[in-house]
């Protein structure tokens, strides 16, 4: 299989008075997960109907895991999964009989498709679809996206509308298929720190145009993120730090002061493990620009502090 997900030269979109597009060309490779971002009305939701054949470029190039023929295009979007605007289920049904409905329209011959689909999304409810919360909505449309396990994810604001909890149970879900399964992704959100957590590469568009493909690493890099810890037991830290992040994510500076490069990491969980292991912290705290303040920064053509 080729490694390239979805490729676009020299894209544009014209609607009747808007440029929604403008000479967008990148390539999405298999096995990341690809934060879009971008303002309202950036053009996010145009480049994922493209990718879906919901709407049609007026100029340039797509191709989709590295075919390029109209017919092979449109037979490779058997094997994508979307949700962009909420699909149209049917509100006297229940959610497995609209997942059902879906399957048979889709074509899906696994019959045990619905069933894996609604366990993967701990789905149980047995009342119809109009009875729903905003948020088991959301759930329901991400379930129609995932029907058939596809190897390209594409998710318009996928978790709008979920409460902490049903927004890191998507994450985690999200994680899992990308890691277990090798799923590729494309998800936008406004969600910017969540998008953080999720991604493992960034699409930053704007006005239409394609402003920067970067990696989390680079971004890491180029944000400066950090936890700077200062201690007076700088080696017992390190010892207990390194068993949490890698060696590589960890440096000490002089003042006894060490910082851990690591995106994930909280500083709760950093002070709770360094004084379960008796190591007195004197100070704790998150240092660098957010995914938020470099893209304003990116945005703005301004530069970062
Ligand atoms: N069907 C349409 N007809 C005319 N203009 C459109 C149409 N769809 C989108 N546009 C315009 O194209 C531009 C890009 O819209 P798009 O919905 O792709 O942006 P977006 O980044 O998804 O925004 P948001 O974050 O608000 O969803 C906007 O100026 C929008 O008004």
């Amino acid at each position: 299989m080729s490694d390239s997900v979805f490729h676009c030269k020299d894209l544009s979109k014209h609607y009747r008075k808007v440029q929604a597009l403008k000479h967008m060309s990148f390539r999405l490779e298999r096995g990341k997960i690809y934060g879009l971002i971008g303002n309202n009305g950036a053009g996010k939701t145009t480049l994922m109907r493209i990718i879906m054949g919901l709407a049609f470029p007026t100029a340039g190039s797509i191709g989709l895991f590295g075919r390029r023929e109209e017919r092979e295009i449109v037979r490779s979007r058997r094997q994508i999964g979307a949700l962009i605007e909420r699909p149209v289920f049917h509100g006297f049904m229940t959610a497995e009989k609209n997942l059902e409905v879906l399957r048979i329209l889709k074509g899906i011959p696994d019959k045990n498709a619905v069933a894996e689909t609604l366990a993967l999304l701990e789905m149980t409810d047995t009342y119809p679809y109009r009875h729903f919360s905003y948020g088991m909505k959301q759930r329901l449309g991400l379930a129609a996206a995932l029907l058939g396990m596809p190897d390209f994810l594409v998710l318009d604001e996928p978790i709008n509308g979920l409460d902490p909890n049903g927004i890191r149970s998507i994450r985690e879900l999200l994680v899992s298929l990308n890691r277990e399964r090798d799923m590729t992704m494309l998800i936008s959100s406004h969600y910017l720190e969540q998008l953080y957590h999720l991604a493992t590469d960034f699409i930053i568009i704007h006005e239409g145009r394609l402003l920067e493909q970067i990696s989390k690493q680079e971004l890491a890099e180029r944000c400066s993120r950090y936890i700077s810890i200062v201690t007076d037991q700088p080696p017992a830290a390190v010892a207990v730090l390194e068993g949490i992040c890698g060696e590589q994510e960890l440096k000490v500076f002089p003042g006894n002061e060490i910082r851990l490069y690591s995106a994930d990491l909280k500083p709760e969980a950093l002070v709770k493990a360094l004084s379960q292991n008796g190591v007195g912290i004197g100070q704790i705290s998150s240092k660098g620009v957010s995914l938020e303040e470099y893209f304003a920064a990116l945005v703005g053509g301004g530069k970062l502090a």
